[in-house]
C-alpha cells in the first residue's frame, strides 16, 4: 500500500496545491475541509488526473472531527503517514480593534486546529510504529510583524512554537514536525486581506496586495505550487533528518 497524506483545508488555495503535488509524488490523498462541496470537486479533479483521493468533511477546530478524519483516512487507505495542518483563517484588524469574538475564532481554527490535528495524527502514527511527518502551516507573519494582522500573526507565532515543542516531544517516535512559512500567496485568503486593508487604509481594491508584491525581492507573487515544492521535500524521505524547523518560502522577503 502507498503512503497516505491528509491535508486539512485542502479544497482550495495552498492546501489544494500541496495535495496535488503530494498526489503526483505518489501519496494517496485525503482532503479534509469544512467546505465539503468544494473538497469533493477537488477530489473529482484529482481522480481525473489519476490521483487516488478522498474528501472528508472536517472542522479543524473540533477535536473529535480531527480524530474522525484520521479514522476515515485509515478506513479507506490503511494508514496516515503525513498530516498537513494547513487550514487557517485570516483577520484584518488593528490590535486596538480586535474583539474577543474574533480573537477566539481565529485561535480556535489556527492554533487549536493545529493542536488537535497534531494529536490525531500522532496517535495514529504511534500506533503504526513507523514514524511519520506532521507539517504545519506557519507564515512569515509567524516570525515578523505585519501591520493589521495582529491576531493572525499571534496565531502563527503560536504555530511556530507548537512546531518546535511537538518536534521535541515526538522525535522519540520518529515523527518529524516541521512548518512552511509562505510569504504573499495569491489565494482567496489574500483577496480577503486586501479587502480588509483597503478598507482600513482608504486604498483602492488590489492596492494593498500590490504594495506587498512590490516588496518581494524575487519580483512576483507566490503560487500554491511554490509552497507545495517545499512541502513535497518535507514529506519525503530526503527530509528524514529534519525536525522542529519553520522554513521560509517567500521570495526573499524575510532574510536572517
Ligand atoms: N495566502 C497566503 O498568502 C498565506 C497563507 N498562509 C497559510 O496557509 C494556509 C492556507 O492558506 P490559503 O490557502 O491562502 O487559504 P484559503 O482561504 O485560500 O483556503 C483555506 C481553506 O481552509 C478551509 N478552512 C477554513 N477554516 C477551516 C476549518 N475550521 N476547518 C477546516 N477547513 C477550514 C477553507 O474552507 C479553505 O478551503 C493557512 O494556514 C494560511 O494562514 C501562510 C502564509 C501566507
Ligand atoms: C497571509 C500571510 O500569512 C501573509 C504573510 O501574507
Amino acid at each position: 500500500m502507498g503512503k497516505v497524506a491528509v491535508i486539512t483545508g485542502g479544497a482550495q488555495g495552498i492546501g489544494k496545491g500541496i495535495a496535488e503535488r503530494l498526489g503526483n509524488d505518489g501519496f494517496k490523498i485525503v482532503i479534509s475541509d469544512m467546505n465539503i462541496d468544494l473538497a469533493q470537486e477537488t477530489v473529482k479533479e484529482f481522480k481525473e488526473a489519476n490521483i487516488d483521493a478522498l474528501a472528508v468533511k472536517g472542522n479543524v477546530s473540533k477535536q473529535d472531527e480531527q480524530f474522525a478524519v484520521v479514522k476515515e483516512a485509515v478506513d479507506k487507505f490503511g494508514s496516515v503517514d503525513v498530516f498537513i495542518n494547513n487550514a487557517g483563517i485570516d483577520q484584518v484588524e488593528a490590535v486596538e480593534d480586535i474583539t474577543p469574538e474574533n480573537l477566539e475564532k481565529i485561535f480556535n481554527v489556527n492554533v487549536f486546529g493545529t493542536v488537535y490535528g497534531t494529536q490525531a495524527a500522532a496517535k495514529q502514527m504511534k500506533k503504526q510504529d513507523n514514524g511519520g511527518k506532521i507539517i504545519n502551516a506557519c507564515s512569515i507573519a509567524g516570525k515578523t510583524a505585519f501591520e493589521l494582522l495582529g491576531a493572525y500573526s499571534a496565531t502563527k507565532f503560536a504555530v511556530h512554537g507548537l512546531t518546535q515543542v511537538s518536534a521535541k516531544e515526538l522525535a522519540q517516535f520518529n515523527i518529524k514536525v516541521n512548518a512552511y512559512c509562505p510569504g504573499i500567496v495569491g489565494t482567496g485568503m489574500w483577496d480577503r486581506i486586501d479587502e480588509g486593508m483597503v478598507e482600513y487604509k482608504g486604498m483602492k481594491q488590489g492596492e494593498a496586495w500590490q504594495e506587498q508584491v512590490d516588496n518581494i525581492p524575487l519580483q512576483r507573487s507566490q503560487t500554491p505550487e511554490d509552497v507545495a515544492s517545499l512541502v513535497s521535500y518535507l514529506a519525503s524521505s530526503d527530509a528524514d533528518y529534519m525536525t522542529g524547523q519553520a522554513i521560509n518560502i517567500d521570495g526573499g522577503i524575510e532574510v536572517h
